[in-house]
């Protein structure tokens, strides 16, 4: 039978029947698990049931349409995470903490590395100050792919006053799907979650596994159902850092400068403002009103970019 691992701890899992909405454990076949860590939340995976013990195994696992994963350089290989994510939903906070745009742009680079859609919320709307300009960021987003969405996770009934799309919206956004939220700390993660599952789920804001914060190495992972939509919670999917990303690639997780940087006379431009024949420079001036957004996502990929490639590991190969 048809079943979703919904959570994974080392060699045990968690699935959800498909046809009965029934979780059950599980363990898997040898085989399944053979390279490490086959089998991930959000996986589709057929069950057997064994009529001695009246356990269930894992039999088989479906072809993935999504993967969130990182690079482990040392070992040349991909440690994935979760599997099957329809939308990475990026918060933002529009008073405290800041917003970040440097932080949207490596999400949205995360979003194009595991080719999942990306969409931004603006959250803390009731404490928005004019001096945001959030119609610039939207009309950047936009053009980038993600839409848009201004809400209060306090305050459900908040309208949008300054973007097409609210709370409402982004309740039929999620719906049916399953989503990752990520965003720095604080921006309302888990007050957000709380809020869309309509008191079905009480997460401590604050509780959401934090990244960065000295050795993690929880191997859990699991999928939350809000009746009606599913969020993938897992420890180290959060980090904003790119390092795991060689250098070289790194403009393909920008496919809008990509093509741009396509244009310029050499193929090794470095895209500064002396480079020879570089289309950001002639043709995008920073000051002109598109110049400024393909600089402001320029200036996003070059400081990645120099971050990334301080680092030894990827230094060794040059
Ligand atoms: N004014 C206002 N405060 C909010 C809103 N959403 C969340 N907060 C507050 O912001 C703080 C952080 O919220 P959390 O939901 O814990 O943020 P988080 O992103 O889950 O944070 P981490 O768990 O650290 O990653 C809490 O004190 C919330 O009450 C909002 O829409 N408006
Ligand atoms: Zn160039």
């Amino acid at each position: 039978m048809r079943a979703r691992i919904y959570k994974s701890d080392k060699r045990q899992f968690e699935c959800k029947l498909e046809e009965s909405g029934e979780v059950v454990k599980a363990n898997a076949l040898g085989n399944l698990l053979k390279k490490g860590e086959t089998l991930v939340v959000g996986d589709w995976v057929q069950l057997e049931k064994i009529e001695e013990t009246d356990e269930f195994q894992i039999t088989s696992l479906e072809e993935r349409e999504s993967e969130i994963f990182r690079i482990i350089v040392r070992e040349q290989r991909k440690k994935v995470t979760a599997a099957n994510c329809d939308l990475l939903i990026i918060l933002t906070s529009v008073s405290k903490p800041k917003y970040k745009r440097g932080f949207i742009d490596r999400f949205l680079a995360r979003a194009s590395q595991w080719g999942i859609r990306p969409i931004v919320v603006f959250n803390k709307m009731d404490e928005f100050k004019e001096e945001f300009d959030i119609k610039f960021e939207e009309e950047r987003l936009k053009s980038l792919g993600a839409k848009c969405f201004e809400i209060s996770a306090l305050q459900p009934d908040y309208q949008p006053r300054y973007l097409e799309r609210g709370y409402s919206e982004l309740k039929e956004e999620i719906s049916n799907r399953t989503s990752i939220f990520l965003g720095q700390s604080g921006v309302g993660k888990s007050a957000t979650i709380n809020t869309l599952s309509e008191g079905k789920y009480q997460l401590k804001t604050n509780t959401i596994a934090r990244v960065g914060k000295g050795s993690h190495t929880t191997t859990w992972s699991e999928i939350i159902d809000l009746d009606g939509f599913c969020t993938i919670d897992s420890p180290g999917i959060r980090s904003f850092s790119l390092e795991d990303v060689d250098p070289e690639e790194l403009l393909s997780l920008f496919p809008d400068l990509e093509e741009i940087a396509s244009h310029c006379k050499f193929s090794n431009c470095e895209h500064l403002e002396n480079s020879k024949g570089c289309v950001f420079w002639s043709k995008y001036t920073p000051d002109s009103p598109e110049g400024e957004l393909v600089h402001s996502r320029l200036d996003s990929f070059q400081r990645i970019y120099e971050e990334v490639s301080a680092l030894e590991f990827w230094q060794k190969k040059y």
